[in-house]
């Protein structure tokens, strides 16, 4: 990533100076400085004081590092040689807290440390990216009109870049932007997986789908859906389907090479805000990641491995194009779901840590250049927000009511279909729930409550009650008096 917003500043006429400890990567930034005759924009230093010492002021730096303690031992290394009013842009993705954790750190020094996310993978750093920056007002004026130059643009030129607030509010943005990409990923495998396995349909037959779906409606111009189509049709030198010989196994979590989804999962926890699109999307992959223990599993299976199955029926029962039509509202419900987690998380942060963001904003950033574009559906949402909406209760309002309810029997169906031939549907089946349980009145949570009044003095609300905030009631039952060895001689 660093490497080629290098390449991408140099070719825009900005000098960039550079320094890497791995001599490799080094060597790569300049070859490929080279195959773009940049050499004369890009110069190598190799510590932080030659380097710092060819820049002007205020010197800006743009981390783009592992997570952790990375981006900790580089300002050590830059500390000695940094002066008031110069500003660093992480550009990782780093942990929210550990952003504001080093802003604390630099402050007192007036160095400013700015939680910029970037998204959209190599390719899009190499051309454009798109960028969510949170940090102190003055250094966000400094840069903004650097960043907007570079920037993704939108399909009406805007840029995808906004100054977002104070804080960690930018990686914030970043992290909520990858979970919401977790989830979005994980729904297109499901249908993909279900086309494949349960509808017996090819490579080629389903990107067929896919480019149908990206061209119209909803999932129009949807990036993940984009790159589905030229992945299903993508050949290797001797013919056969890459995709064909890639293991079920995404690792990136579970060898902690990202943490973005891991910490959205835990935020929703933390924050009390219920992401379980998101969340099962998560625990779907890192299950994924273990592949070996999952072999283990299906040898031991008594009647034989739970695999994917053609699904059953004849075809006069069965309407394929109309189950695809409902695969397609599905993906769109799931999608949906995902970017309203994503945005309940994001609001209720906002509260919390009073960031005061503008979540218009947010969903322009993520209008270009970034993995979870999806036009239409950021066009729904917008209207959602400029319409009086509670940012903490996206599915109330009339709009998303009306998108959702309409493609819920679509749904329902696709996940009954999944279910009865073993096709996994975990994002589908959690999105489902998720939109039958907070739409409810009627949940069966009241037993549960019950037993935590009758063994632990929990204490509830009554039916007759305001249905209230979430607040310990008023009410306890003596369901059974506790008693003890006295008692039991009386
Ligand atoms: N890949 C992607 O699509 C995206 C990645 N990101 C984020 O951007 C950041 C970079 O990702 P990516 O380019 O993929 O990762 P890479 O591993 O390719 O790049 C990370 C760079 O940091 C260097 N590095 C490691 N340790 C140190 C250190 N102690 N001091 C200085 N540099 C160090 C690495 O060197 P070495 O190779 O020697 O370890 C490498 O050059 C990450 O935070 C990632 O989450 C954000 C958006 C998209
Ligand atoms: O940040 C990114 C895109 O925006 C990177 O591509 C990142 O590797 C995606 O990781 P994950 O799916 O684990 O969140």
């Amino acid at each position: 990533m660093g490497s080629m917003m290098s390449l991408m500043f140099a070719e825009r006429g900005i000098h960039i100076h550079f320094f890497d400890p791995s001599s490799t990567n080094e060597q790569e930034l300049q070859s490929r400085a080279r195959d773009a005759n940049l050499t004369n924009k890009i110069t190598q230093h190799d510590d932080h004081a030659s380097l710092c010492s060819a820049l002007g002021s205020p010197k800006v730096f743009i981390f783009s590092v592992p997570h952790g303690s990375v981006a900790d031992q580089s300002i050590d290394d830059l500390e000695p040689h940094l002066d008031q009013g110069d500003i660093i842009l992480d550009g990782s993705n780093e942990y929210w807290a550990n952003t504001e954790r080093r802003q604390a750190r630099l402050a007192p020094k007036g160095v400013h440390f700015i939680g910029m996310g970037v998204s959209g993978g190599y390719q899009s750093a190499r051309r454009s990216p798109s960028i969510s920056p949170g940090g102190s007002k003055e250094a966000l004026d400094f840069v903004f009109p650097f960043l907007e130059h570079f920037a993704a643009k939108d399909k009406l030129g805007r840029s995808c870049v906004a100054k977002l607030g104070p804080g960690g509010c930018g990686h914030y943005t970043k992290m909520v932007h990858n979970g919401i990409e977790q989830g979005l990923m994980s729904a297109l495998c499901e249908v993909w997986g279900i086309m494949n396995a349960g509808l017996g349909m090819s490579f080629a037959e389903i990107a067929d789908v896919f480019e149908s779906w990206n061209k119209d409606g909803l999932l129009a111009d949807n990036f993940l859906v984009g790159i589905g189509v030229e992945i299903c049709r993508t050949k290797d030198k001797s013919g056969e389907y890459v995709l064909a010989n890639i293991r079920d196994k995404v690792v990136q979590d579970a060898d902690d090479t990202e943490g973005t989804g891991i910490w959205t999962v835990e935020e929703g926890i933390r924050l009390h805000v219920p992401i379980p699109t998101i969340a099962a999307a998560h625990q779907f992959r890192v299950a994924s990641a273990y592949a070996a223990r999952r072999e283990a599993v299906q040898k031991s299976l008594k009647d034989g491995a739970v695999q994917p199955r053609a699904f059953d029926g004849d075809d006069k029962v069965f309407d394929k194009k109309s189950f695809l039509r409902d695969l397609h509202d599905a993906t769109i419900f799931t999608f949906l779901m995902s970017f309203i987690q994503g945005m309940h998380l994001l609001a209720r942060a906002n509260d919390k840590h009073d960031w005061r963001m503008d979540f218009q904003s947010v969903l322009q950033i993520w209008r270009g250049g970034c993995i979870i574009q999806s036009d239409k559906i950021v066009d729904l949402l917008e209207q959602v927000y400029k319409h009086n909406c509670d940012s903490n209760n996206l599915l109330a309002h009339p709009q998303i009511a009306d998108a959702l309810g309409k493609r819920f029997p679509a749904l329902k169906k696709v996940v009954v279909h999944a279910l009865n031939a073993d096709c996994h549907v975990p994002t589908l089946a959690a999105s489902l729930e998720y939109y039958k349980y907070s739409g409810s009145t009627d949940l069966p949570t009241s037993f549960q409550e019950a037993e935590l009044d009758y063994f632990g003095n929990h204490k509830y609300d009554l039916k007759t009650e305001d249905p209230g905030e979430p607040v310990t009631g008023k009410h306890h039952f003596e369901w059974k008096p506790a008693r003890g060895l006295v008692d039991e001689k009386r």
